[in-house]
């Protein structure tokens, strides 16, 4: 058996990376191996004779404050199966689910994470263990301000894609302790479940924020867009968004997979004279790619605000 794995905030985002992290865990083994409660003893990460990957996740908690968020969650990982089912969910009870955890990611707003952390107890809950926030804009500095010093803050960027495990992930740099390749471990085995994962410094952020973070929603504007146009030369709009959808995927994946560069792609498939040539001119006269990049710089620079007090 693993570790315990806490949500604090488990809306969104938690419910990707909870459900992301189960697919994972339940394509890797059998799916009737399921870990019992009992046989645990929180606050351990302690391997037994069942597995010998004390960097693998066992057992889920997640916290929401309104019994309507709980059941939703419990109908959502309930048709995960196995693991899913065993998703322990507290109402209104942070503190005790980081009792009887062993690593915390925090999913709750920005602007709740204060409030959550300074809770009467919460510091000792979360003593010499790994605290793994995913909030916009609240920096690490302010995190361990608010955490006791034995608490190992890490800030991780993941995305929505994360919940079919197709997510991309920016953790920042982890924080100098005994445990630190143990940690490095765990948060590997955590976002590379559920895509891909790198590190940066934290002075990135913002901009990852940004362009990873947030770019779901973009990618989706410019998928919809595609798809209007198919729509509106007469295709019907199922196959229209197909089509749109695949072809993102292809040409992203060309780029990460096969290592092309966009501008070689581009070029390659506008054939002098035709189609393609006059569709890129007529997305230039609208200014597309000043509008997209501008619109990870704004993006960008709210996403250094969200984690401070809000102005009156
Ligand atoms: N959405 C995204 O694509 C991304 C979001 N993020 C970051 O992730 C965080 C969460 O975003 P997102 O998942 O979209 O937000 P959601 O609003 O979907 O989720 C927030 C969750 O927190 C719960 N919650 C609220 N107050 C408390 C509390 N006091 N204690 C415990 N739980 C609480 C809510 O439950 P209830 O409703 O029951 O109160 C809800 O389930 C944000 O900080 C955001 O910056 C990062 C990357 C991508
Ligand atoms: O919109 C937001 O603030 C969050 C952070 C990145 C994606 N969603």
């Amino acid at each position: 058996m693993g570790y315990t794995l806490c949500v604090l905030g488990c809306g969104t985002m938690g419910v990707a990376i909870i459900s992301g992290v189960i697919s994972g865990l339940q394509s890797r083994q059998n799916p009737h191996a399921i870990p019992k409660w009992e046989s645990h003893t929180p606050g351990t990460c302690t391997p037994t004779a069942d597995s010998l990957e004390p960097s693998l996740a066992s057992f889920f908690v997640a916290t929401v404050t309104r019994p309507e968020s709980a059941q939703k969650l419990q109908n959502t990982f309930g048709l995960l199966g196995g693991l899913g089912s065993s998703v322990k969910i507290l109402v209104g009870e942070n503190l005790a689910a980081a009792q009887q955890a062993d690593v915390v990611i925090l999913c709750c707003k920005p602007q709740q994470a204060h409030a959550i952390l300074s809770q009467d107890g919460m510091q000792q809950a979360l003593e010499g263990k790994l605290l793994i926030s995913i909030l916009a804009g609240v920096t690490i500095s302010q995190l361990t301000r608010w955490v006791s010093p034995t608490t190992k803050v890490v800030r991780a960027m993941p995305n929505t894609p994360c919940r079919i495990r197709e997510g991309m992930t920016v953790v920042s740099n982890l924080p100098v302790s005994e445990d630190v390749e143990l940690d490095r471990s765990i948060i590997l085995k955590i976002f590379s479940s559920i895509g891909r994962c790198r590190f940066l410094e934290e002075k990135h952020f913002d901009a990852c924020t940004a362009l990873s973070g947030s770019g779901p929603a973009f990618a989706c504007i410019f998928l919809e867009a595609m798809a209007d146009g198919g729509v509106m030369m007469g295709l019907p709009r199922a196959e229209a968004l197909e089509l749109a959808a695949q072809t993102l995927q292809g040409a992203a994946r060309m780029v990460l997979q096969a290592g092309a560069h966009p501008a070689q792609i581009k070029d390659s498939v506008t054939t002098p004279g035709g189609c393609t040539i006059a569709g890129l001119l007529a997305m230039e006269d609208g200014r597309v790619r000043s509008t997209i990049a501008r619109a990870i710089q704004v993006a960008t620079e709210r996403a250094s605000e969200l984690g401070q007090p809000e102005k009156k």
